[in-house]
């Protein structure tokens, strides 16, 4: 490391000091008014913060994702460039504060909230800014786009008032760990290839599993920052994906849950003991593609191996006396009503699987 190097790399004690600079020049103390804090001193601390955001070499550098147990009935990954609100929107959106700052780099780990959501819980992560680069091992940033890898549904975060350029440029880090946005995984299967079959690069990737297909949502922040027209013209683009909010005037935030929530597609599922009505303000929530056997898994470890059948009732009939019989792979669908299931277990165990009579969904 050259001399100027080192002198450029700051410590902690230098970082607090420009922070607590900041807060005395963003407050003006004659009008009670926040006034944006020097450029200047923005830039000095994003560069220092950038550099906490540094690998350490010493500790291997790996870049591997940050530590953040998987919680609730699904995960939301915030990604985006420093700024752009995201830490606005998760303190706004769940009961987690995360600090924010008018300074890029604000958040240096994943922190991590609960959306509830018609009796969901979801786990949104709120990450540190992401710069061009990121997925080659920039920054920290290879942490964050690996943490993305994890999410059921990607929220891509961007400045209404910044260039729509920021989209492709994040598309491009998460592509570059694998991650395929809004696209489904092709269905492989061994037959002589027809036109219009898969490429060899879909095959491949369908073959060593290091794809991830995501659904994703474009989120435009700061909508209170440009005009009305700018808006409309955003919000039609890209096939009804974006979304536009303004965390500091509250627009469309009840929207974006919806669209979140949407995109989820979440089956809940009822249990209920037998003999008695199910409770529905206490759904299992399970990902799309789920099964009884999922369902069973998700009641009681060792329901599954004492399955014998579980009834149905379709949408149409609800609560109809005449269910329909099936087994443990049936699909489950939000549409459904379930009521299962009959047990192997010896006659007096069924204390043992207090769930396991009557399983039901929607
Ligand atoms: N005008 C406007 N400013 C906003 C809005 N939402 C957030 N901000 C401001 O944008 C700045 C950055 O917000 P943060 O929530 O810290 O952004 P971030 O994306 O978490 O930033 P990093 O953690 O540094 O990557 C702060 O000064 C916020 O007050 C909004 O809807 N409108
Ligand atoms: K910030
Ligand atoms: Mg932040």
């Amino acid at each position: 490391m050259g001399v100027l190097e080192k002198h450029l790399l700051a410590s902690p004690r230098q970082i607090q000091e420009i922070e607590k600079e900041m807060q005395r020049t963003q407050k003006n103390k004659a009008t009670e008014t926040n006034i944006p804090p020097p450029v200047a001193l923005k830039a000095k601390l994003a560069k220092y913060r950038a550099q906490l955001l540094e690998p350490d070499k010493k500790a291997g550098g790996k870049g591997e994702g940050f530590d953040v147990l998987k919680s609730g009935d699904a995960r939301v990954a915030l990604i985006g460039f420093p700024s752009v609100g995201k830490s606005t929107l998760l303190s706004k959106v769940t009961k987690t504060e995360s600090i924010t700052g008018a300074y890029e780099f604000t958040t240096l780990t994943a922190i991590p909230g609960v959306l509830e959501y018609e009796g969901a819980r979801v786990q949104l992560l709120d990450l540190p800014g992401i710069v061009e680069g990121a997925a080659m091992g920039r920054g920290r940033g290879r942490q964050v786009v690996s943490v993305a890898k994890t999410a059921d549904v990607i929220v891509i975060m961007m400045d209404a008032t910044k260039s729509n350029e920021q989209r492709r440029l994040l598309e491009t880090e998460l592509e570059a760990v694998g991650i395929r946005l809004n696209t489904k995984a092709p269905d492989v299967v061994f037959r002589q290839k027809a036109a219009g079959g898969i490429d060899t690069d879909e095959f491949i990737d369908v073959l060593l599993g290091t794809r991830k297909y995501i659904p994703c949502l474009y989120v435009f922040n700061k909508i209170d920052s440009v005009s009305l027209e700018e808006v409309e013209r955003l919000s039609t683009e890209n096939g009804g994906r974006n979304v536009m909010i303004s965390c500091e005037l509250d627009l469309g935030l009840d929207i974006l849950l919806e669209r979140i929530w949407e995109e989820l597609r979440l089956v809940k599922v009822y249990t209920k003991r037998r003999g008695a009505l199910p409770d529905l303000s206490d759904p299992i929530c399970l990902r799309p593609g789920a099964t009884i056997e999922t369902v069973c898994h998700s009641i009681h470890r060792g329901l599954a191996s004492h399955f014998k059948y579980a009834l149905v009732w379709g949408k149409s009939s609800k609560f109809s006396p005449q269910p329909q019989k099936v087994g443990i792979t049936h699909a489950v669908t939000d549409e459904d009503v379930y009521v299962s299931g009959t047990m192997s277990t010896p006659v007096g165990t069924d204390n043992f699987f207090p769930h396991s009579v009557s399983i039901f969904t929607k």
